[in-house]
């Protein structure tokens, strides 16, 4: 069942169009990703979202909600991660939590919270005084603890270092798990490939396709390169000759064999049936950010 419609969104600042007709729906449960370049109207879609910005044109429903008659009961059922520098750098991690939950008829225990979150030996650490990616994991605690049914995360690992980037990852699956759904705006490939569900793409305030990582990626021309380096030489028309193959080169005794279909088998055959073994062999195959580069025409930089 979907949680989160929203149907040609439109909304510009001034003479600049932000979001130009941006629809998607989101189900109940999935971890839902929206990504893009800088500037391609990912926090005003989702701020529409939250009811914090009022849309030029469109209609959005949240929980059977709308956002900006229903903000009061939309509050309490969803949870927006902070911006860190909102809280004050002396207030206490246990203070942050315990404010808040005073904000909610139902609150989750913060104690709990803090266990799940990795953050009981913080509790009485000043947020100043937090890492980076401790301070994400209060900003999630913070967003989750009115037990909403639905968190919208903004950037939620920008400016984390990787190890905190992947814990923070595993912290948002399992908030998922917990049956909490997610809206997760990001412009991070690696994250969006990871976490999501599902996603939309959108560049310059439109979506240019909503699909699984997966889907997108398939959506693109699936060509493999398979590089290796032969143990003797092998006749590259062999390999031309493979129904799979549509390339071959060489470049300083490593070649790299161009095609579609189950590629590696195919190459990997034709060299055992000749007793040539294949060192170094590696395989590339169409990622995300191709499937990014084909939908848009540009590389999403992070
Ligand atoms: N309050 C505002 N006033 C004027 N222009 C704005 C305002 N907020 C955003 N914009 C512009 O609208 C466009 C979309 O911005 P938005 O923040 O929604 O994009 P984004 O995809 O979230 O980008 P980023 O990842 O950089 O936050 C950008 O060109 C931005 O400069």
């Amino acid at each position: 069942m979907a949680i989160i419609e929203v149907v040609d969104l439109g909304k510009r600042y001034g003479p600049k169009v932000a979001v130009d007709s941006v629809s998607f729906t989101v189900e109940e449960g999935e971890i839902f990703g929206i990504l893009g370049p800088n500037g391609a109207g990912k926090t005003t879609t989702v701020e529409c979202v939250e009811g914090m910005r009022v849309p030029d044109r469109g209609t959005i429903r949240v929980d059977g909600l709308d956002p900006r008659r229903d903000r009061d009961e939309l509050r309490r059922r969803m949870g927006v991660q902070l911006q860190e520098s909102l809280l004050p750098e002396r207030l206490r991690v246990w203070e942050a939590l315990d404010l808040y939950s005073s904000f909610y008829p139902d609150p989750a225990d913060w104690r709990d919270l803090l266990v799940r979150l990795g953050l009981e030996g913080q509790r009485d650490v000043e947020f100043g005084k937090l890492s980076g990616g401790q301070k994400q994991r209060l900003s999630v605690a913070l967003a989750l603890v009115g037990r909403p049914r639905i968190a919208v995360l903004d950037e939620l690992t920008t400016g984390l270092d990787p190890q905190a980037r992947r814990d923070t990852w595993d912290l948002v699956e399992a908030v998922r798990d917990s049956g909490v759904t997610i809206l997760l705006v990001t412009h991070f490939m690696e994250e969006a490939e990871r976490l999501c569900d599902r996603l939309a793409v959108i560049d310059a305030g439109r979506v240019v396709a909503i699909d699984s990582p997966a889907g997108l990626v398939s959506r693109v021309d699936g060509e493999q390169r398979v590089r290796f380096r032969p143990s003797e030489p092998i006749a590259e028309q062999l390999l031309r000759e493979l129904a799979e193959v549509s390339d071959v080169r060489s470049h300083g005794g490593q070649i790299v064999v161009t095609g579609t279909g189950n590629l590696l088998h195919a190459v990997t055959s034709l060299l055992a049936r000749n007793q040539v073994v294949a060192a170094e062999l590696r395989i590339e195959q169409t990622s995300l950010d191709d499937a990014f580069v084909e939908l848009t025409g540009r590389k999403l930089s992070s």
